[in-house]
C-alpha cells in the first residue's frame, strides 16, 4: 500500500523565502467594479470567476441583474426609472424601515437614498460587496433615528447571497418593518412553497398575500427551465406580489418573492439585527 507523507519545517512566511506563484494563471478572477449604469448613477459589478455576474446600483442599493450562464433571473420592470429620484422598480430593491403603506412613504425610504460602497473583497473566488446607508436630513424628516445599515452582497458560481444589519445608533429604541422586494423573471407563474407545506401556489391572477412565520426556504419555479431556492435566516415572513392587469405590460414576465420582516423589529440603543437571503438557482 503507498502512501504519502510530507514533513515541513515551519519556519516564517516572509516574502524573501516565499515566492508568490498565482495558481490560477490563465484563469478569469472574481472581480468587484465600480462604474456609471443607466442615468449616469454609481452602478458596481460583481463578476465571478465561474461566469456569474451581478450588478447593482449605490442608489437604492438595489441589485438590478444576476446573471448565471448569462442568464438574467431577476426581472427589472419595463417602467423603471434611473432618474436617483424614484425608486429603481425591479431586480432587488429594499423595502425599509417601512414594509408597504403607513406613516412615512410607501416601502420606506431605504429604496430612494444613496447607499455608499464601504468595501469591495474577493474571498474564496467570491466577489463581495458591501454597502452602508446612515440616516441624514432625507431620512430624519421621516424618520428622526440614527441608524447604521450594512449590506453585504456575495456572488457565487450558482448563488446570490446578501446579509442586511440593522443597528440602532440613537440614544433611544426604534421599531421598523423591511422587505427584500425581489423581481423575478418569470413566465409560467408557479410558485413551490414545498419544504414545509408542499404547496403550490400558483399565480392565477392578481396576488399580493403576505405569509407570516414563512418556511425558511422556498423554491420558486420560473417556467424558464429553472428552479431557484429562495432560502433564508431571519427573515421571518414572505410576501408574493404579482400585479396581474394594474401593471398589464409586464405581468407575466415577472413574480414578486419578498423575504420579509412584517412583524416589527424592535431595537434598543446599540443592538443590531442581521438577516440573511440566499438565491441560488439549479
Ligand atoms: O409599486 P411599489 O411601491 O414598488 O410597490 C409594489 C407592491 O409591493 C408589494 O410588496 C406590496 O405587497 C404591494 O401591495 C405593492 O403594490
Amino acid at each position: 500500500m503507498a502512501a504519502l507523507s510530507m514533513t515541513w519545517s515551519c519556519s516564517p512566511l516572509t516574502s524573501s523565502k516565499f515566492r508568490r506563484v498565482n495558481r490560477y494563471s490563465g484563469m478569469a478572477f472574481a472581480s468587484v467594479k465600480s462604474t456609471e449604469g443607466l442615468g449616469n448613477l454609481p452602478k458596481v459589478i460583481l463578476t465571478s470567476p465561474h461566469g456569474s455576474e451581478a450588478e447593482l446600483y449605490l442608489f437604492g442599493a438595489c441589485v438590478t441583474s444576476w446573471k448565471v450562464d448569462s442568464k438574467d433571473l431577476l426581472f427589472v420592470r419595463p417602467d423603471a426609472v434611473f432618474n436617483g429620484q424614484k425608486p429603481i422598480s425591479g431586480g432587488i430593491p429594499h423595502c425599509f424601515p417601512q414594509f408597504g403603506p403607513g406613516p412615512i412613504q410607501q416601502h420606506g425610504f431605504g429604496r430612494n437614498m444613496n447607499w455608499s460602497l464601504v468595501s469591495s473583497e474577493n474571498v474564496e473566488e467570491k466577489p463581495i460587496a458591501t454597502l452602508e446607508l446612515k440616516d441624514g436630513p432625507y431620512s430624519r424628516a421621516m424618520w428622526d433615528y440614527s441608524f447604521h445599515a450594512l449590506y453585504k452582497i456575495t456572488l457565487d458560481k450558482k448563488t446570490l447571497s446578501t446579509e442586511l444589519t440593522v443597528k440602532n445608533t440613537d440614544n433611544k429604541p426604534f421599531s421598523f418593518t423591511t422587505a427584500l422586494h425581489t423581481y423575478f423573471r418569470n413566465v409560467i407563474l408557479i410558485f413551490d412553497d414545498f419544504i414545509r407545506l408542499r404547496d403550490v401556489v400558483t399565480f392565477p391572477g392578481f396576488v399580493d398575500s403576505v405569509y407570516l412565520d414563512a418556511p425558511n426556504e422556498l423554491q420558486l419555479d420560473n417556467g424558464l427551465g429553472d428552479k431557484i431556492s429562495i432560502k433564508n435566516t431571519n427573515w421571518s415572513d414572505a410576501v408574493l406580489w404579482n400585479p396581474h392587469l394594474t401593471m398589464e405590460q409586464s405581468y407575466k414576465d415577472f413574480v414578486c418573492v419578498e423575504n420579509a420582516k412584517i412583524g416589527k423589529v424592535q431595537l434598543e440603543p446599540e443592538q443590531s439585527w442581521t438577516a440573511v437571503q440566499h438565491l441560488t438557482v439549479s
